[in-house]
């Protein structure tokens, strides 16, 4: 009798055990870590690590381009992977997008019922990001750069060792440039000036990783949200929700149209979704400017050679340092553009599960069956030596330049995914784009950039997490000295 009670009590978990290691389950043929077979919560402790990139790359070397690394999850390290986010391959987000405790509210960046419901709500959200839309965005990236060159003189003058956290004064300066595009500046988040009392960009961050990792198994999220280790989440949607809440009850609109005008003013978004989106908006438009910005100085001032040259091909078109910058002319700078991609070619280690839809997929002769969680491997493409060559690890954007390493060369542009695409790409890539060369661009004409005495370039690169937001466990620390008789006074010259 007891041996009987023993036996039945776990048999649906041992049930579904020994289906998940079986050969009839329908991903059987796929090779990877047994581990990975029973339970999705090995990819939620690998990816909560912030090295899951690093471990699939391993792992893929193991066993091949095609790996199970979740009962249900395939990983695929093959250029053929771009396909699972085309509009053709209909394959929505998987559970991991769901947004915690928002049933039955939209937002953009989340998993929608339909996709009818995303493109509605992708509609309302591009009008900020038309030609139009970005146009009358320009000066507050003016303004918000002189701040940041500002911001970075004061916070060295007042430091102990003479040292500034270029880290730290990027987040300000596009948490402050958010505000601005969103808020229509009305929150006066100020961060530049005030830094972040409230813990803003941690609890953006710590919601962004607990989503990313424990997201990996749904019905886990949905307890932790639940437990005071969710609180980060909670914390942001409180935040977002003020932010928001205060952008709707100002009596005075701001002078242009921030994204806001944009959501408030159709129809088609009810109330209750403009504090999600407030989220959306507030880690979307800030989070991923900034740090690629933080790599891209991290690697042009530990190769000091980039950066002189880089300067030398700014200052052949800007005569003036503290004149416009226009992006017409800034669009036109080869190095800086490799510049670019080359920092978020090896910083956008992204892992954007998708669901293959009823009938199944056959991807590079692989059938894929329906309900299988799919994800490119980005950072094993983005570092292959099949995409890039040589030195895939190393940054050297000539990579990216017309004449390129040298005849062997291989730079495949398609392997970078760090937008993403089809129907779900970032909608913001132009405006990126557009702030991270005028940012760039200001800071190299103006200042001089070198890491602090002692700086360990290595250890700093080795503490760079992914987590679909990176986290440093190092901070940035440089020395600037401004150049020539160039004057900063505060937010302007
Ligand atoms: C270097 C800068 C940026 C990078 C690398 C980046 C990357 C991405 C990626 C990979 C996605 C797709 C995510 C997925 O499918 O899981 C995405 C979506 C999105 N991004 Fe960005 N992004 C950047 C800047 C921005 C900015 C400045 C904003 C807002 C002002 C923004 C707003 C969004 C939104 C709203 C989505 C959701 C789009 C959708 O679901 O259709 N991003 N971004």
């Amino acid at each position: 009798m007891r041996v009987r009670c023993c036996l039945s009590a776990p048999s649906p978990v041992l049930a579904t055990m020994v289906y998940r290691l079986s050969p009839w389950h329908p991903l059987a043929q796929y090779p990877g870590p047994v581990l990975c077979r029973i339970s999705s919560l090995w990819l939620t402790y690998v990816s909560f690590r912030g090295r899951r990139h690093l471990v699939l790359d391993r792992m893929h070397d193991k066993y091949g381009e095609y790996m199970r690394i979740g009962p249900n999850i395939v990983s695929i390290n093959s250029i053929s992977a771009q396909y699972i986010y085309s509009a053709t391959a209909r394959m929505p987000k998987s559970d991991s997008y769901r947004a915690p405790g928002h049933e039955g509210v939209v937002a953009l960046f989340f998993k929608q019922p339909t996709e009818k419901l995303h493109s509605d709500r992708k509609r309302v959200w591009s009008g900020l990001f038309t030609k139009e839309g970005v146009e009358q965005l320009a000066p507050f990236i003016e303004r918000r750069t002189f701040e940041l060159l500002n911001c970075i003189q004061r916070r060295q003058a007042e430091s102990r060792d003479g040292s500034v956290n270029l880290a730290d004064c990027f987040y300000h300066w596009s948490y402050d440039l958010m505000g601005d595009f969103v808020f229509g500046g009305c929150n006066k988040l100020e961060m530049m000036k005030n830094g972040d009392p409230r813990g803003m960009i941690k609890g953006g961050k710590l919601a962004t990783i607990l989503l990313d990792s424990v997201g990996q198994t749904p019905w886990l999220l949905d307890i932790v949200w639940r437990l005071p280790l969710g609180r980060s989440m909670h914390r942001l949607t409180e935040i977002a929700a003020e932010l928001m809440d205060h952008r709707l009850r100002i009596t005075e609109p701001p002078s242009f149209r921030d994204l806001v005008s944009f959501l408030a003013e159709d129809e088609t978004v009810p109330e209750r979704d403009l504090r999600l989106e407030a989220i959306v908006a507030i880690q979307g438009g800030s989070d991923n400017t900034s740090i690629t910005m933080t790599l891209a100085a991290y690697f042009i001032t530990t190769q000091q050679k980039y950066f002189q040259l880089l300067r030398t091909e700014l200052e052949t078109m800007f005569t003036d340092p503290i004149g416009p910058l226009p992006d017409s002319s800034l669009s036109q700078l080869p190095l800086l553009d490799a510049i670019i991609h080359e920092a978020l070619r090896l910083g956008s280690p992204y892992f954007l599960p998708r669901v293959v839809p009823d009938g199944g997929a056959v991807l590079d002769g692989h059938f894929l069956p329906a309900g299988t969680v799919v994800a490119n491997a980005a950072y094993s493409q983005q570092t292959s030596p099949d995409n890039f060559y040589p030195d895939p690890l190393s940054f050297l954007p000539e990579r990216w330049l017309a004449e390129g390493l040298g005849t062997s060369a291989r730079a495949i542009k398609a392997a970078l995914s760090s937008f993403s695409s089809g129907p779900h790409v970032c909608i913001a890539k132009q405006l990126a784009f557009q702030e991270m060369r005028h940012v760039l661009a200001r800071l190299v004409l103006n200042m001089d950039i070198a890491p602090i005495e002692g700086f360990d370039a290595q250890a700093f690169r080795d503490g760079i997490l992914n987590m679909r937001t990176t986290v440093l466990e190092q901070p940035f620390l440089v020395h600037v000295h401004p150049r020539g008789d160039i004057v900063l006074v505060e937010d302007g010259v």
